[in-house]
């Protein structure tokens, strides 16, 4: 069986933080059950890179990671990466700044990894690269003569067209994903955005699955990424989590709750949320000290500055809501910037009545899924979901509601709160449906499968040897 090699920006040792991002929670799961490696950035910076590799196992997962340069983390995971195209690719033009310095640390940081990932492969290895950091890598892995199976997945949403041919050099970033054999999206929204630019901007064709510019022919697909359901269904129920469960439920007095958890990112829709939120108590007096808001938002991303705008905004709107609106034993809106581990979590999804899940745009959002899979089946709370977030493909019975609007947030929240047991009971099975069949175990198989029955050529060594 050969063995995957999964690479991506960031490589996260299960159970070492409580804050984890979805990829790193999803490899670390798909990882445990191959006997492969992941390999990618270890999160430390070095005064000059020295392409050291550092090898280690944890409950299972085999990591192999290297240090970067202070310069190359300001350039490719803070520059292009993460003030160019994280934007970008979440329809927020006006926040993408374009730099050559970015572009270039980009570039130089994928040639870092292909050089040091490559001694690492064998013939028959299958890669997985995963996500926007690393676009060019699977060019520059072939650059280095490997024949291997190649695949990519971007975790993020593509963008349409019109936006995407604002970012200098567009198709020659996007040329490079054709050196991959299958590369996945999370909705058929992004992957209908994906074949419209290239046919509409590389003059290549669409033949079902099959993407074709010049010589070059690759699948590209769909494939939604999903939880390990039952881990969580287990979480829920564990010591922990029940005694998060009581602390939060005593700490309310028989209000209902209602939770977000988001990394403080301005593609997660905060903002309109406590705004949304902030008209409910508007229009609804009567439910003035009925009703508590917990937003959970570790803070990402810190040297960023739309981020650190973002953060200051929350802090005061957060604070403007509370002041207008707390009693001295009431207060609205429970705004914490720490992170919680998952056992933890779900409890604090099972505690609340309404999970508010209100991106502008989203690749997936697994916490959309996550907050299904911890209810409680005998008394379900209510999602209110983003239409735009990628889990709304699948989670079409949550209460689906456009973020943008605050009246329709807060028609959402009073029709949660009024929901009849059986209403809630159905919606939630069908949702609960949808999140156990497609799993974690469900994306991988779908995607690893159709990259295992690519044909691969074979490498140079093996050529040579087969002629003896
Ligand atoms: O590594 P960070 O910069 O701290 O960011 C954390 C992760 O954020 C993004 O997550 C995306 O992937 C999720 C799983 O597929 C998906 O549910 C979510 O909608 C996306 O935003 C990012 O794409 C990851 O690379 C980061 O690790
Ligand atoms: O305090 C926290 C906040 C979030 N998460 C996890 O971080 C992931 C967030 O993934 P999502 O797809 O929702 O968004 P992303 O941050 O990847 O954009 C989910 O698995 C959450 O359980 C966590 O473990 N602790």
């Amino acid at each position: 069986m050969s063995r995957l090699i999964v690479i991506s920006n960031r490589v996260s040792r299960p159970n070492k933080s409580g804050n984890q991002g979805g990829l790193a929670v999803a490899l670390a799961q798909a990882l445990r059950e191959s006997r492969g490696i992941w390999f990618g950035w270890s999160g430390e910076t070095t005064d000059a890179f020295t392409g050291h590799i550092g090898f280690a196992e944890d409950q299972g997962v085999k990591t192999a990671t290297i240090d970067l340069e202070e310069q190359d983390v300001d350039e490719y995971y803070n520059g292009y990466a993460n003030k160019t195209l994280w934007p970008l690719f979440h329809f927020r033009i006006d926040l993408a700044e374009y730099a050559r310095d970015f572009e270039g640390g980009y570039n130089r940081v994928n040639k870092r990894f292909a050089e040091t990932a490559s001694p690492l492969i064998e013939p028959d290895d299958v890669i997985w690269v995963h996500d926007y950091h690393l676009i060019p890598l699977g060019q520059m892995l072939r650059d280095r003569g490997l024949k291997n199976r190649m695949g990519f997945f971007l975790h993020i949403p593509w963008p349409p067209t019109r936006l995407l041919v604002s970012l200098p050099h567009h198709s020659k970033l996007v040329s490079t994903l054709f050196a991959y054999d299958v590369v996945g999206f999370h909705t058929e929204e992004w992957l209908e955005s994906f074949r419209h630019y290239v046919e509409r901007e590389m003059g290549g064709t669409v033949d079902g699955d099959y993407v074709t510019v010049g010589d070059r022919t690759i699948q590209a697909i769909a494939c939604p990424i999903g939880i390990n359901a039952q881990e969580f269904k287990d979480a829920a129920d564990s010591e922990t989590a029940q005694a998060m469960f009581g602390k939060v439920r005593a700490s309310l007095q028989d209000r209902p709750l209602v939770v977000g958890v988001d990394r403080l990112d301005y593609s997660k829709g905060l903002e309109e949320r406590f705004n949304g939120y902030a008209r409910f108590l508007k229009d609804h007096p009567e439910h003035h000290r009925k009703i508590v808001l917990t937003q959970i938002a570790p803070p990402s991303r810190g040297d960023v500055e739309s981020y650190q705008q973002i953060r200051a905004t929350l802090d005061s709107l957060a604070g403007r809501i509370n002041g207008e609106y707390s009693d001295v034993d009431w207060t609205p809106i429970r705004y914490v910037n720490q992170g919680y581990p998952r056992d933890e979590l779900a409890g604090i999804y099972r505690a609340a009545k309404i999970g508010l899940v209100t991106p502008l745009r989203d690749g997936m959002n697994l916490v959309a899924k996550e907050y299904v899979a911890a209810q409680d089946p005998k008394d379900p709370g209510v999602l209110i979901l983003s239409r735009f977030a990628g889990a709304a493909m699948q989670l079409k019975d949550a209460l689906l509601i456009n973020p943008y609007s605050p009246e329709e947030m807060s028609d959402a929240i009073l029709r949660a709160l009024a929901m009849p047991l059986d209403e809630r009971q159905r919606r939630w099975r069908a949702m609960m449906d949808s999140v156990e069949k497609q799993d974690i175990r469900w994306w991988r198989e779908v995607f690893t499968s159709r990259l295992m029955a690519v044909e691969r050529e074979p490498a140079a060594a093996e050529t040579e040897d087969a002629a003896g």
